[in-house]
């Protein structure tokens, strides 16, 4: 019945919806797992049908149990992260185990990663270690090899397919344009891409470095080649109501030469190492702007750089609603 959901797609591409719907609904009608999934995705992205994360994870649950593979995944993924239900990490557990016994490799893999990792029963991290400051006044820290070199390779091969140049909407055209202050290519690792494994990788990054999990942006990845780089700036954001309080780096790798973080104003250079995170602050005790935490990511000469960024809000929000929505 795959031809179902292909054939649904291909009307929903050439922008026949209802007819896409209708089709999609006669292969749910008869149980059909790949439609089930198909309507699911439509459900979470909001595509041809009202975004309805609940009303998703019961069809990913129905596609799950027909065998369907790839709705199995993501239901993990979900139930882990909190999409459509409330997170539940011992059932995000209990569902890897059920693809396990399915012969799913990818969910072997992840139980792998997860075996490595001292992890309390909710997920959070057993232990972990304490930052060390790099800056007198505590504003800039380090946690060496907080991120294991196979943690690094899998968030950095978990978005091989989404990077892309960073763009902005320029103001006066609205036209997406090359990012004036960022070179590297970058991806954002969002709610359908948090697996259990990076879930874990987000909840010790929030460990370490005391802020609540929810706060946090998506995880992004950014790849800079030679000659990219991220010139000076602030992570904080003008005019919004959920300011970035503090930005976490992690290397991913160091088979690179040049790209070190750099902090002029404390005259500080940070070489890359694979794991290392970099913690700082953006704003201060009263939440305004923090202007000597501006700081750079110096061109990369050789190699490849990549690293992962958690920009840190002030208070939790809605993933699906965006850090202004609280
Ligand atoms: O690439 C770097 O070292 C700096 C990255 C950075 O400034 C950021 O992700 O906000
Ligand atoms: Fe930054």
């Amino acid at each position: 019945m795959q031809n179902v959901s292909d054939a649904a797609q291909r009307l929903l591409d050439g922008g026949r919806i209802a007819d896409a719907v209708a089709l999609n609904a006669r292969g749910v009608g008869a149980g059909d797992a790949a439609a089930l999934f198909q309507r699911a995705m439509w459900t979470i992205i909001g595509q041809a049908l009202a975004r309805d994360l609940p009303a998703a994870r019961r069809l990913l649950r129905d596609a799950a149990t027909r065998g369907h593979a790839e709705a199995r995944l993501l239901e993990i993924t979900l139930a882990a992260n909190g999409t459509g239900a409330t997170a539940d990490w011992t059932g995000a557990l209990a569902l890897l185990d059920d693809a396990i016994a399915a012969n799913d490799t990818h969910a072997r893999a992840l139980q792998q990663l997860l075996g490595a990792m001292a992890l309390a029963p909710d997920g959070t991290p057993a232990r972990h270690p304490s930052p060390e400051p790099l800056t007198d006044d505590g504003v800039v820290s380090r946690v060496p090899g907080l991120l294991t070199a196979a943690e690094c390779a899998h968030v950095a091969g978990s978005v091989h397919d989404l990077l892309a140049p960073a763009l902005v909407a320029d103001p006066r055209t609205g036209r997406m344009v090359p990012h004036p202050i960022r070179t590297s290519d970058h991806a954002v690792i969002g709610p359908l891409r948090e697996d259990v494994v990076i879930r874990a990788l987000n909840t010790r990054l929030a460990a370490v470095s005391n802020t609540p999990i929810g706060a946090g942006e998506a995880l992004t990845v950014l790849r800079y080649r030679p000659g990219q780089q991220f010139r000076l700036h602030s992570d904080v954001l003008p005019g919004t109501r959920n300011q970035r309080v503090a930005t976490v780096l992690v290397y991913l790798n160091d088979d690179f030469t040049g790209g070190e973080t750099v902090f002029p104003d404390y005259d500080l250079t940070i070489r890359p190492r694979l794991g290392d995170a970099v913690i700082f602050r953006n704003t201060d005790a009263a939440g305004r702007p923090l202007a000597k935490a501006r700081h750079a990511g110096q061109p990369v000469v050789s190699g490849t750089k990549w690293l992962a960024t958690r920009w840190i809000r002030a208070r939790a929000y809605d993933p699906w609603r965006g850090p202004e929505s609280v």
